[in-house]
């Protein structure tokens, strides 16, 4: 019998001596390999905090304390802990556990998240709860040096550093985002890691004074004097020290006695600690260590060698999205590349690898990287923007107030558009739609196969004013990709089948959704037409209004929200049009999405032929 079998609550766990707690690493390890090797999952950043979730556990006292996890796909040991150890076989899956933390799932998961650097400002919030309440307990955020990098992480230090809040964060560097790690907070990061030494820091911080225009070298000398001067060259994590936050580190995060100890200490503490530990991601798998980028988030894979389970599939949206935008990268010298930490998720990698000068990634900072793109534009360059749509949340007024405002030529490439699968709630990109087509001159596009979406990269490249391009998360649908550049014209959309009995209409690869119920269709006698949209805002009036006119029924179809989706833009120009009696069935979702395989989402929201055709022949009974 495995350790980790008898192991059902964090209970458990205080009992334990250290060599039990090195057996038990090795056991939880071992369990997600097994598991996360078929199910695909978080890997790496979650055989790098192994002991670090011990040692949580074994020195607090959860659920009472509170430990909120950033991001959260970092949570899978604490799940296994904290009673989820026999569900966790269905981590991921339709109706299984989901990848992060979930209140509705237990009461050891605090707060729900998916997206990055949120965790201070819960834990702050969780504090302050408490203290108004008078009650007593902890609150720790686990934070990666990914998430550090996020501008919500500042803004929630900033509110802590000036208060007396007791709180504990917990910084776990690890070198890494999904990709290495970029920006000057993880410079700073890597020079107290493997710079601890008093002479050098000593010099470092002098030399930095003394190069201070004119005062500099009197301001050296007094520093050197001055009572504070000295924390200045004794005190690592001086950054945080300042920004009133006590530091303690840095700890090696594999060393389970080590962490205890500061997690201990830092109990002790009054008002907000931050401890700051080094770990390795993929610590404990070879081929995980070796490559933590791409262990980061895998699919399936041999666990024996590593080696990804090998699909025979067309080229991914994304894949087709980074071979354009490098083709026209060549050709043009005014584009240049934008990407918040997601660089390989969203295609760029060749980009970088290609035109390092013309490429950015900005970290975890999506509004930044919205801002800093509408500049770019201004001063003549064709920034193009690629980030996943659940992202473009955290920058919907930058896109508003920014880039469209004043009509900065930005293309913002919404990569992971629809619902994406394993990831489920926090990641579906199921509300862009509904977001960017409100917001005057910015031109939507969504194309229904991997060739279009390359004809509309190089079509929003011409235009006069910002435009969003959606794409999926999956494989295209298998189309010959055209080798010359076509140019859409703008707010034209195609109508790809003739009906007289009922209109079709779709936004985005759902097109061929539509295309093959209306074979079904005709083969009941149902004339169906078929509408590729293309574009929202502006759409195209004259063809929606003369179709729907024609066969006074429409089915509406989109991988998104129903509110505010494609299917009510249409509905809007229909009623500006005048055009009434029209019967009509709108298909997409109306609420957050499970997660799982996304063929079984769609089915379970009727995104499928089937839905589409039983919903149209409803709507053939309903009208004569
Ligand atoms: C707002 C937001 N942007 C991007 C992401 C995608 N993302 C998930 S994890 C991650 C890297 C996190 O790095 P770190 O916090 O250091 O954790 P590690 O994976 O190294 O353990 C990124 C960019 C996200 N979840 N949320
Ligand atoms: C946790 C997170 O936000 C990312 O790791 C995300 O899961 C990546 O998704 P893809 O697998 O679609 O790149
Ligand atoms: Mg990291």
């Amino acid at each position: 019998m495995r350790l980790l079998d008898k192991i059902d609550s964090p209970t458990d766990l205080k009992s334990l001596n250290e060599s039990d707690l090195t057996v038990l690493a090795e056991e939880l390890r071992q369990e997600m390999i097994d598991i996360i090797s078929v199910n695909g999952g978080h890997l790496a950043s979650n055989l790098g905090v192994v002991e670090l979730t011990l040692a949580l556990h074994r020195v607090f006292d959860t659920p009472t304390d509170k430990i909120i996890w950033d991001v959260g796909h970092q949570a899978y040991v604490h799940k296994i802990l904290t009673g989820r150890k026999d569900a966790f076989k269905t981590i991921r899956q339709f109706h299984g556990l989901a990848g992060f933390p979930k209140r509705e799932e237990s009461e050891y998961d605090c707060f729900d998240t998916g997206h990055a650097s949120t965790s201070i400002s819960a834990a702050l919030g969780f504090a302050k709860a408490r203290d108004i309440k008078k009650e007593n307990y902890h609150v720790v955020a686990v934070i990666g040096d990914g998430a550090m990098s996020g501008g919500m992480a500042y803004e929630a230090m900033n509110h802590a550093g000036n208060s007396d809040s007791n709180l504990i964060i917990v910084l776990n560097d690890n070198e890494m985002f999904i990709s290495q790690n970029v920006g000057a907070m993880s410079s700073y990061l890597n020079k107290i890691r493997t710079d601890p030494s008093y002479d050098r820091r000593k010099k470092d911080v002098q030399k930095f004074i003394r190069n201070i225009p004119c005062i500099g070298s009197s301001m050296a000398k007094a520093a050197g004097r001055a009572k504070d001067g000295i924390k200045y060259f004794l005190v690592p994590g001086l950054l945080f020290e300042e920004l009133g936050l006590t530091y303690l580190g840095p700890i090696n995060g594999h060393d389970i006695a080590a962490l205890e100890k500061v997690l201990h200490q830092a109990k002790q503490k009054k008002g907000p600690v931050l401890v700051h530990i080094k770990t390795c991601k993929g610590n404990g798998y070879e081929p995980a260590k070796q490559s933590p980028d791409i262990f980061h988030g895998v699919g399936p894979f041999s666990k024996e060698t590593g080696e990804m389970v090998k699909k025979n599939a067309p080229p991914t949206y994304t894949e087709v999205f980074g071979r354009t935008i490098c083709e026209l990268a060549e050709e043009d010298n005014r584009i240049v590349a934008v990407t918040a930490a997601m660089g390989s998720g969203t295609g760029l990698n060749n980009f970088g690898q290609n035109y390092p000068e013309r490429f950015f990634d900005v970290g975890i900072a999506e509004p930044h990287a919205v801002t800093f793109a509408a500049a770019l534009a201004l001063e003549g360059l064709k920034p193009v923007v690629s980030m996943y749509s659940t992202f473009y949340q955290r920058a919907y007024d930058q896109v508003l107030h920014d880039v469209c405002l004043q009509n900065a030529k930005v293309v913002f490439a919404v990569d992971r558009a629809g619902v994406v699968g394993e990831d489920g709630k926090t990641h579906h990109g199921i509300f862009d739609i509904s977001f960017f087509r409100t917001i005057p001159n910015l031109t939507l596009m969504a194309p229904k196969d991997e060739n279009e979406l390359k004809h509309m990269i190089h079509t929003a490249l011409t235009l006069d004013n910002p435009v969003a391009v959606r794409y999926p998360r999956s494989a295209g649908v298998g189309v010959k990709i055209d080798k010359e550049f076509e140019t859409l014209p703008k707010g034209k959309a195609e109508l790809l089948r003739e009906g007289q009995d009922i209109t079709l209409i779709g936004f985005g690869p759902v097109v061929n959704f539509c295309m093959e119920a209306a074979k079904q269709l005709e083969s009941e006698g149902i004339q169906a037409g078929v509408i590729n949209l293309r574009f929202i805002n502006p759409i195209d009036r004259e063809m929606v209004t003369a179709e729907v006119q024609k066969t006074g029924r429409l089915v509406t179809v989109e991988d998104h929200i129903l509110a505010g989706g494609m299917g009510s833009a249409v509905l809007e120009v229909l009623e500006e049009e005048g055009i009434q009696g029209t019967a009509v069935e709108r298909i997409g979702y109306d609420d957050y999405v499970e997660h799982g395989a996304i063929p079984l989402l769609h089915q379970d929201c009727g995104l499928t032929i089937e839905h589409i055709v039983s919903v149209s022949r409803e709507l053939m009974k309903n009208r004569c």
